[in-house]
């Protein structure tokens, strides 16, 4: 299977870009001054699964359950290395994720498949177990251009905010970070340093010697690091 995104009709995968910003209490009077408008609000919880030994995220490759909904992200084949925004395949359906996890974990994809049962039938043969369980309060807003702003707050106490570009081609890629990066600086939302995600707050909190092979696998990054 290729790890290429693509729109081609019968395949969930897209590119998600993402960057993350801090939330204060000037972020959504900012939002709405460049023409944001709020679409919704909600509530969700994640369970996000891995083998005991942490093959999957020591891989970069995250498997959620978001409100009964198995969701993959997994490393494009290439990254723009340089960027500070996060680039990762979103892929949504099951016969996909199933070959996904197949390869990562080396086994046969036996239970393969286009439903969410058969996920869970590979998670219980393959003993993925749930490592991380939180809910988010998220409040999204929209914009020209195809941005989706989210603003985050979790069941743990974190809050971070995040500007989303989804591209359906890889030569689109460059113009998206570009787009985000001029739309973070439109919002001042500009940085010294790394912003901790939703993840590495909860592993320093729940699990830190998970978050530190994390970090010695360059999976993830500590708030003082450079971006690379
Ligand atoms: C900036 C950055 N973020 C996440 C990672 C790795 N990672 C850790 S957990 C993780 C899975 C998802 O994390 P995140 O995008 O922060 O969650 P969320 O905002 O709830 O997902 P959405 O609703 O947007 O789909 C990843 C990719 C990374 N290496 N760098």
């Amino acid at each position: 299977m290729s790890e290429e995104p693509t729109s081609e009709t019968g395949t969930s995968k897209v590119l998600e870009l993402e960057r993350k910003f801090s939330i204060n209490e000037n972020s959504e009077r900012k939002l709405q001054e460049v023409g944001a408008s709020c679409l919704r609000e909600k509530s969700f919880e994640d369970s996000y699964y891995d083998s005991v030994d942490y093959q999957l995220t020591l891989s970069d490759y995250w498997l959620r359950k978001r409100e009964g909904n198995w969701e993959l992200k997994s490393p494009p084949e290439k990254r723009k290395p340089e960027s500070d925004v996060a680039q990762y395949i979103e892929t949504t359906n099951a016969g996909e994720i199933v070959q996904y996890l197949s390869a990562i974990l080396k086994t046969d994809p036996t239970h393969a498949g286009d439903n969410a049962d058969q996920i869970a039938k590979f998670v219980e043969k393959t003993g993925l177990q749930p490592f991380a369980v939180f809910r988010t309060n998220r409040k999204t807003y929209t914009m020209e251009g195809g941005f989706q702003i989210d603003l985050d707050e979790t069941d743990f106490g974190y809050k971070v905010g995040e500007i989303e570009l989804i591209v359906h081609q890889n030569e689109d890629v460059a113009a998206a970070l570009e787009k985000i990066d001029t739309l973070a600086e439109k919002l001042e939302f500009s940085k010294p340093t790394r912003i901790l995600g939703k993840m590495d707050v909860y592993l320093m909190q729940h699990n830190p010697s998970h978050y530190n092979k994390l970090l010695e696998a360059h999976v993830l990054f500590n708030k003082h690091s450079k971006a690379v």
